[in-house]
Order: C-alpha cells, then sequence, then structure tokens
C-alpha cells in the first residue's frame, strides 16, 4: 500500500490531454532546449575565439608590416645615400673641371685611390662618361654611354639649366646593354660660366638590392626596387634575382593601428605569401620595397592561434560532452518522472482495481499532548467505500472512529498508534460485525507512512469458509485414512516419509514420529529391505505400481506378514513422490498355510481313491483335481488347474457336457453317464456334480466332479437285465421284456410315422396235452412250437412268450396291414403240422389275435389288450384262426379272420 493515492490528474495527464500539436511544441521545445542552449554557448565561444584571433592577426599583422617597413625605410636610406654619393661625385668632378679649366678628364678622376675613390666605393667601378657641350661623348669609363645625347631631354635640361643641381634620371634599361640603370648628370660649365658639357654616372640598381644581407630580411624574404614610374623593379630573394618591367602593386598608407604603409602585389612573384611595406624615395623615383615571408612574421600568431583554437576545441567538447550529459540525465529524469507517474497513475488504477479494500488513514492528534486519538480518511479506494458502503466523496475526511462503530473498543485504535510507533507492518484476520451488512472474516493489513497509516483490508469470508471446509475434509481424510484396515504412507521423491496412518503405525509397531523421515525402514524386516529397493527400481523404471509381500517387525519382535503396495504419484511426467499401501495379511497367511496344508491332504486322500475328483469354479475353471482326474484328462503332462473344461476336455465332449455343467452351475447337484468311446473300448462313467455355494449360501461360486468308471457295473448289469427279461423255458422275450419292447416299438412308429402290428397267440388245446402226456412233454411243446415260431418269423421281429402257452409278436415297419395278416394266417398254418416231440407226437393249432398301431393314442397295455381281445374272438371262431383289427376301430368293425 503506497502511501499517496492522487485525487486528480497529474502534470503528464494534462500533457497527454493537450491537443497533438501543443504536445508536440512541448516535446520539440524540450528536445531542442539543451542542445541550443550548447549550440549558442559554442557560437558564443567560438565567436569570441575568433574575434580574438581576428584582433591577434591585425596586431600581428601590422607588427610585421612595422617590421617590413623598417627594413624598407634602411633598404630607401642606404639606396638614397648611395645615389646622393654619386650626385656629390659629379658636383666633384664639376668643381675639379671648372678649377682646372676643362682639363679633367675621366682617366683622372677615376684613377684609383683618385677623386672618384674618395666618394664612392672603388669596387663600384660606376660607368662613367664626359659629354661635350654639342651632346657628343668626349669620353667615357666602365662602361657603354650613348654617343650622341643631344635629344635626350635630360641633357637639353641641363644645357640650359643654371643652377648647379644634378639630375637624376628614372630608372631606364640602357637599350644597348639592356642594363638597369639609374643615369646622374650635372652641367659643367666653363670659365665664362658657360655650358661645358656633362658630366654623367650610370648607377646599376641592382647593387642596391645586391647588399641583402644586411638588412636581416627574414629566410626567403624579398627586398626590391622599383620605379613607380616605369614600373621597372628589382629585387632579390635569397639567392635569386628578380628583374621585371611589369611589377604591380597597390599601397595602403593606414590601417586601423596606426600609421602603417603595407604594399600588395597584384601579381605574386613566386607562391610564397609575404607582407610586404614600402619606402618611397621621390627624388628619384624609387620605392624601396621589403617582404618577409608570412609563415616567418606570423609565426608567433599562428602559434597563439593554434592555442586558441586548441583551448576552444578542448572546451567545446567539454561543453558537448556536459551537454549530452545534461541531455542524457534529462532523458533519465524525464523517463523516471515518466515511469513515476504511470506507476502512480498504475497505483490508483491498482488500488481501484484491487481486490483489497484500501484507506490512507491521517493521524488526528489532541491539542494538548499531540497524542493521536483518531484516525481521518485521506483516500479510499471503491472497494473501500463499498465496504463502508458510503460513496467516496462522502468518506474522505471523516474520522474513522465515527465511520465505524466501536473501532475504538476493539483495539484498532492502538493497533494503529503501534504501528506508527514501531513502523513494523501488521497483518491480522478476524471476524467482524462492526461492518454493514452480514458478519465477515476480514484479513487487515496496517503500514506506517508519514503521520498515518494505510489499511488494506480483504474480505475472506468464503476462503475461510473454504479452509474449514478443507479443515473438515481433512479431519475426514485423516478419520478415514485411520480408519482404513489398510497401512497408508506417503512418501516424497526421495523415500522420505512424510505421512503414516494409525493403522501403519499398527502394522509396524512404529509411532507416527518414529515413521517419518527414513526412520520407517527400522520396521521393515532386514530381510525385506532389499524388496524396498527393487520396489523403488521398479517404480522409477516403469511408473507402473509395484506390490509384493513384506514382513515387518515390531520392536519387540512380532513378525506382521503385509501386502505391500506402492504407486508413485506423477506429475508432469516425473515422480513426485509416493503412495504405498500394507495390507496385514498375517491371518490370512496363517488360513492359506492351514489351506494349503487340509488340501495337502485332501489331494493325498483323493490321489489314492480310483474315482476322479475335481473342482471347477464359476468360471469352469478347474481348481483343483486329483491323481486319477489328471491321469485321465492331462494331455502330454500339462496340468489341469487354471485351464477351463473345454480347453481339458475338447469341443466335443464339453459340448456334450455344458447342460450338465449350466445345471450344476445353477445350483443343481445331478448324475450323469458318460459314454467314451474316444479310446479302443467303449468305457461308461457315472459323472456326479455337486454345486458349491458361497458361505451364504446364495450364490454358486463351483461345482465339484466325481467321475467314477463303471463300464463293469454296466455290463454286469445288462447281463441281469437281460437275463430278467427271458423266458428261460423257450430262450424267447418273456413279459417284462416284451412291455419294454413294445414300448419302444410304439415310440418308433410314433417318430417315425410307421405302420407296426401286435400279435397275440394262444396254443389251442394245451391242456389236455399236459393232461396226456405230462407236463414236461408240454414243456417240449413249449420248446419246439417256439422254435417253430422263431423260424417263421424274421429277425427284427420281436417273439415274446407271455407265459402259459401265450406267445406275443411284434413286427415293425409293415407297409400294409395285409402283410401282417398274410403272416398270422401262415403261423396257423404252420402250427396245424403235428410236432414230433421226444415222447410223443402231438398236433396242436393256435388262435392269433392281430391288432395294428400307427400313432394312435393308445398305451402299450390298451394295444395288448386289444390283441387280446381279438384273440378271444379267434379262439370262439373255432380256434385254429386268426382275428385283426384296428387298435381303436376294432370293436365296430368287422375284424379279418383267416
Ligand atoms: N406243461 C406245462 N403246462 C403248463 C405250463 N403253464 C401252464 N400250463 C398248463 O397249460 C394249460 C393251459 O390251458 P388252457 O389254455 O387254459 O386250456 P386249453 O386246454 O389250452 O384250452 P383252450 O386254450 O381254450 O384251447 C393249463 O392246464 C396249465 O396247467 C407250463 O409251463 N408247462
Amino acid at each position: 500500500m503506497e502511501t499517496a493515492l492522487p485525487q486528480k490528474p497529474q502534470g503528464d495527464q494534462l500533457i497527454r490531454s493537450d491537443n497533438p500539436v501543443r504536445r508536440f511544441l512541448r516535446k520539440t521545445y524540450r528536445a531542442v532546449l539543451l542542445p541550443a542552449f550548447a549550440l549558442g554557448l559554442l557560437l558564443s565561444m567560438w565567436g569570441a575565439v575568433a574575434y580574438q584571433v581576428r584582433q591577434e592577426y591585425h596586431s600581428a599583422r601590422h607588427e610585421a608590416v612595422l617590421h617590413s617597413q623598417t627594413l624598407a625605410r634602411t633598404l630607401a636610406e642606404h639606396t638614397s645615400h648611395l645615389l646622393r654619393q654619386t650626385e656629390h661625385a659629379t658636383q666633384l668632378f664639376k668643381l675639379k673641371y671648372e678649377e682646372t679649366g676643362g682639363t679633367l678628364r675621366l682617366p683622372e678622376f677615376t684613377r684609383k685611390g683618385g677623386l672618384l675613390d674618395s666618394l664612392m666605393p672603388s669596387r663600384l667601378e660606376l660607368p662613367i662618361a664626359l659629354y661635350l657641350p654639342d651632346g657628343k661623348l668626349l669620353e667615357s669609363r666602365n662602361g657603354f654611354f650613348s654617343p650622341d645625347i643631344s635629344a635626350d631631354p635630360m641633357f637639353k635640361i641641363l644645357g640650359l639649366a643654371l643652377d648647379d643641381a644634378a639630375l637624376a634620371s628614372n630608372p631606364m634599361v640602357e637599350p644597348k646593354t639592356k642594363k638597369w640603370q639609374i643615369q646622374i648628370a650635372r652641367r659643367l660649365n666653363d670659365a665664362k660660366g658657360q655650358f661645358a658639357g656633362v658630366i654623367m654616372l650610370m648607377v646599376d640598381p641592382a647593387y642596391f638590392v645586391e647588399d641583402y644581407d644586411r638588412l636581416h630580411v627574414e629566410p626567403n624574404g624579398l627586398v626590391m626596387l622599383t620605379s613607380r614610374d616605369t614600373g621597372l623593379a628589382i629585387g632579390r630573394i635569397e639567392e635569386h634575382l628578380y628583374i621585371s618591367d611589369a611589377i604591380d602593386f597597390t599601397t595602403t598608407s593606414t590601417d586601423a593601428y596606426g600609421s602603417a604603409d603595407e604594399l600588395t602585389l597584384k601579381q605574386p612573384l613566386d607562391g610564397v605569401e609575404r607582407i610586404y611595406s614600402y619606402r618611397d624615395m621621390p627624388r628619384y623615383s624609387l620605392t624601396a620595397v621589403v617582404g618577409n615571408t608570412v609563415s616567418s612574421s606570423m609565426v608567433r600568431f599562428e602559434n597563439q592561434r593554434r592555442i586558441y583554437f586548441v583551448l576552444a576545441t578542448l572546451a567545446s567538447m567539454l561543453v558537448c560532452a556536459f551537454a549530452a550529459l545534461l541531455m542524457q540525465q534529462s532523458r533519465r529524469l524525464r523517463r523516471s518522472m515518466l515511469a513515476a507517474t504511470e506507476a502512480q497513475q498504475k497505483l490508483r488504477a491498482a488500488a481501484d482495481a484491487s481486490l483489497d479494500a484500501v484507506f490512507l488513514l491521517k493521524a488526528c492528534r489532541s491539542h494538548a499532548r499531540g497524542e493521536v486519538v483518531d484516525f481521518t480518511l485521506v483516500d479510499v479506494n471503491e472497494r473501500g467505500a463499498r465496504m463502508l458502503e458510503l460513496p467516496r466523496d462522502t468518506l474522505l475526511g471523516q474520522r474513522i472512529g465515527e465511520l465505524v462503530p466501536n473501532w475504538r473498543k476493539e483495539g484498532f485504535l492502538d493497533r494503529y498508534r503501534a504501528v506508527m510507533e514501531t513502523g513494523q507492518p501488521l497483518e491480522e484476520e478476524f471476524e467482524t460485525r462492526n461492518l454493514p451488512g452480514e458478519p465477515r472474516w476480514l484479513r487487515h493489513q496496517i503500514v506506517a507512512i508519514d503521520d498515518g497509516v494505510t489499511v488494506t483490508t480483504r474480505n475472506i469470508t468464503s476462503r475461510k469458509r473454504d479452509e474449514l471446509k478443507m479443515r473438515q475434509n481433512q479431519a475426514e481424510l485423516q478419520a478415514v485414512n485411520d480408519a482404513s484396515p489398510l497401512g497408508l504412507i506417503r512418501a516424497d521423491a526421495n523415500g522420505h516419509c512424510t505421512y503414516v496412518n494409525r493403522t501403519f503405525e499398527a502394522i509396524t509397531g512404529l509411532t507416527r514420529e518414529q515413521a517419518l523421515g527414513d526412520a520407517w525402514m527400522v520396521g521393515v524386516h532386514p530381510n525385506d529391505r532389499e524388496v524396498l529397493s527393487a520396489a523403488i527400481r521398479h517404480l522409477r523404471d516403469t511408473l507402473q505400481p509395484f506390490q509384493d509381500t513384506l514382513r515387518c517387525v515390531h520392536p519387540d519382535g512380532k513378525v506382521v506378514w503385509t501386502s505391500m503396495k506402492v504407486a508413485p504419484i506423477i506429475i508432469d511426467g516425473r515422480i513426485d513422490g509416493f503412495v504405498g499401501t500394507l495390507d496385514d495379511i498375517t491371518l490370512m497367511r496363517k488360513s492359506v498355510m492351514a489351506l494349503r496344508e487340509s488340501e495337502a491332504r485332501l489331494r493325498t486322500i483323493t490321489d489314492t481313491l480310483p474315482a476322479m475328483i475335481a473342482y471347477v469354479d464359476e468360471d469352469e475353471v478347474y481348481r483343483f483335481n486329483n491323481l486319477a482326474y489328471e491321469r485321465e484328462f492331462s494331455q502330454s503332462g500339462v496340468g489341469m488347474v487354471g485351464r477351463t473344461i473345454r480347453e481339458t476336455v475338447g469341443e466335443e465332449r464339453y459340448q456334450y457336457l455344458q447342460p450338465y455343467v449350466q445345471r450344476a452351475l445353477a445350483g443343481e447337484t445331478l448324475s450323469f453317464e458318460e459314454d467314451d468311446e474316444s479310446h479302443s473300448i467303449v468305457r461308461s462313467f457315472e459323472v456326479i456334480y455337486i454345486p458349491q455355494f458361497d458361505e451364504g449360501g446364495y450364490s454358486v461360486v463351483g461345482f465339484h466332479v466325481m467321475r467314477q468308471d463303471i463300464t463293469a457295473q454296466k455290463r454286469e448289469k445288462q447281463r441281469l437285465l437281460k437275463l430278467s427279461q427271458i423266458d428261460a423255458l423257450t430262450g424267447l422275450t418273456n413279459r417284462a421284456g416284451f412291455l419294454q419292447e413294445l414300448n419302444n416299438a410304439m415310440a418308433a412308429s410314433r417318430d417315425n410315422n410307421t405302420m407296426m402290428a401286435v400279435m397275440y397267440m394262444d396254443i389251442d388245446r394245451f391242456k389236455p396235452v399236459n393232461d396226456t402226456y405230462g407236463h414236461s412233454v408240454g414243456d417240449s411243446l413249449l420248446k419246439v412250437f417256439s422254435a417253430r415260431l422263431t423260424h417263421a418269423m424274421r429277425a427284427s421281429d420281436t417273439i415274446a412268450r407271455l407265459g402259459g402257452d401265450e406267445f406275443t409278436i411284434i413286427v415293425e415297419r409293415l407297409a400294409r396291414t395285409e402283410d401282417a395278416e398274410n403272416l398270422a394266417a401262415k403261423i396257423v398254418t404252420t402250427m396245424q403240422a403235428p410236432f414230433e416231440l421226444d415222447a410223443a407226437t402231438v398236433s396242436v393249432s393256435t388262435s392269433i389275435g392281430l391288432t395294428f398301431y400307427q400313432g394312435e393314442e393308445v398305451t402299450p397295455a390298451e394295444l395288448l389288450n386289444r390283441a387280446d381281445m381279438l384273440l378271444y374272438q379267434a379262439k370262439q371262431a373255432g380256434r385254429n384262426t386268426y382275428r385283426a383289427a384296428p387298435v381303436l376301430s376294432a370293436l365296430h368293425a368287422t375284424p379279418n379272420a383267416a
């Protein structure tokens, strides 16, 4: 919670609300101000430097001009002096000439150590000539002179002039020698003062400039004499001599620093820049010019200027660097201000958007002691206003003690004051009923600010409810875990135990505190700890649950057998921990062991029995079988336990057994016979299925099978049965056998819709035979009668002796009734022949009752009775005949008779 929550838009917000043009101008102003200031500073500085350099330049230039001028003056004075000396030489000649009455000649005058040498350096060997008054050359020395100068203006002037002044010509080029010369001439007078001729000397100006070294001209400096009238000039630079007739120059005589004559060549002599000055020699129309090179004249200035520029450059760099630094700092400051403003706005927005109610409170102090007695609400966000259920504007400026009842009583004032005094923030959660609306849970954060506190409040009622719910769930989960019959253990990814339930404590004998961390391993039997290592490896390799049996050992040595299951807790494909369960199987294991012993005993017993015994579960899978069963059904020595009946007995036999199996699994105890023709001999088995119910007796969980070979018993039974159905005297089927056969024949007739016949016959007057010949002869007659009857019938016919002298015959698959009647007639006839007996020959006859059957609804007894009735009718008809009729309509129809 920050200490300030601005109420109004700040400066940057105002800027943001400006129109784009003003914003652009402000930005431009901010961007340009500092660079412009730096630029102005640089311009001012460089302007000052330039001004100073310019001043220095002019000063240096002026000094250079003055220096040149001094040299030019020296040159001019030297030249003037020499020329004046030349004039004096002419004057001396004049004087001597006139003294000698015009006899002085040049040799005399110019001889070594003569008059001329007294005035002029002899080494000059100045050309000298003496002209007659008519202008003709009288004599000359050291040079060429024109032979006639009568037309020369200077000669004319001298001829006319009366004064004694010498005339000097302008510098000129002597046409013949092409040398530059100054002619100095003086009038000679004779004794009468008449014009007697002219003495003339010629001076080569080169001489003046050749005397260069005296002037101390700077290296590469120029020394020059020039004629203002002719433009002829002769100069020297170092060892080079320049002669020109086209030197053009201008002169300036004043400048800002006082008088200084400077000369400027319009056409430079060479590429070297010089500062020239001059000195006029008006008498000779000459100007002495001296020029020093700028490089040598201005060397001090150049050094000075260089220093100025270096210093100015350094200063400029400093200004630029400083300006750049200022701009950078300005940008940073600007960014910081923007960031601060933005952060302030975001903070405000965050405060308004916050899930928390935010209150900014300023301390109210008592006048007397300055003690904090209340707090004024300086700012509050929207959520805070909603919490107090008042508009925000209304809340601002109000005292919190008046806004929230019981605020002081519940100790908030003291806590706020404590936060202010200690500076330590306070965070607490509490339930309040002081605020409008429902009672609620609040989380309160109090932070000290300057002379107040900020209070951040969040409604955590729902979270508190969730926590309560979660604690309830945890308690429930704890109770469930503790009530679980399974021991539960939770371990982290390193296998360190973090939780066990009560059952785990009971199984391992360790308390929860003892089990945490790695200590729970001591509860595992030392020989089984490798199982745990294997479990961890398995889980890490496969991420699949692991199950095995594990022994736990209590501190007192008691061993508990458990079934252990461990599964990894996988989060994002990585093992985050493990959850394991321990199931106490000690009792079950004892039961299993006891069961195994019992089963072993049972197996021992049942293996000694000849009967085949097995147990099949509800899935028709063998769970037990004895040795006899295995011998009967095992294929290739493969055990049967775990295999189904279908797999064991084969598909064909299973189809036969399936109905019985289903009946047994439906809860029926049943017994049936099963014939086995799979071997070379046909064997019969008696099979008994006894269902096994679960403990409650409600559902069938399987059935017991008892199977024994009854082939021998069955054969004996059949033999006895057969014996019981045979008449001992005649070997024919007796009454019981006949009734069985009759029953079978009637069923076949019905099934096949075929007709059959039943004959009931009796020997006529048999009693007299017994009476006459004795009972044994009677028996013999019965035997022979039976044999003759058997002979007369087909093998497929059934012939029986019901008793006494009564016989019955079953004829099946009759095509017509007539066939049976013909058979009856044939029997009657056959029996009429005498019977040759051992003791006597006896003649008897027989009577037959014949009836037919083809699916009618009559019983065997009724059918037989019907034949008996027809026999009676045959007897009544006088015997030795037969009577035939259908079984039902016989009473109403007239029976056929032989
Ligand atoms: N020898 C001998 N006689 C028998 C046997 N069983 C019954 N009898 C006699 O057979 C005689 C049967 O006589 P009946 O059929 O009643 O009389 P019948 O003389 O044949 O007279 P009708 O049948 O009316 O022609 C009786 O006298 C019986 O005692 C027997 O197994 N052996």
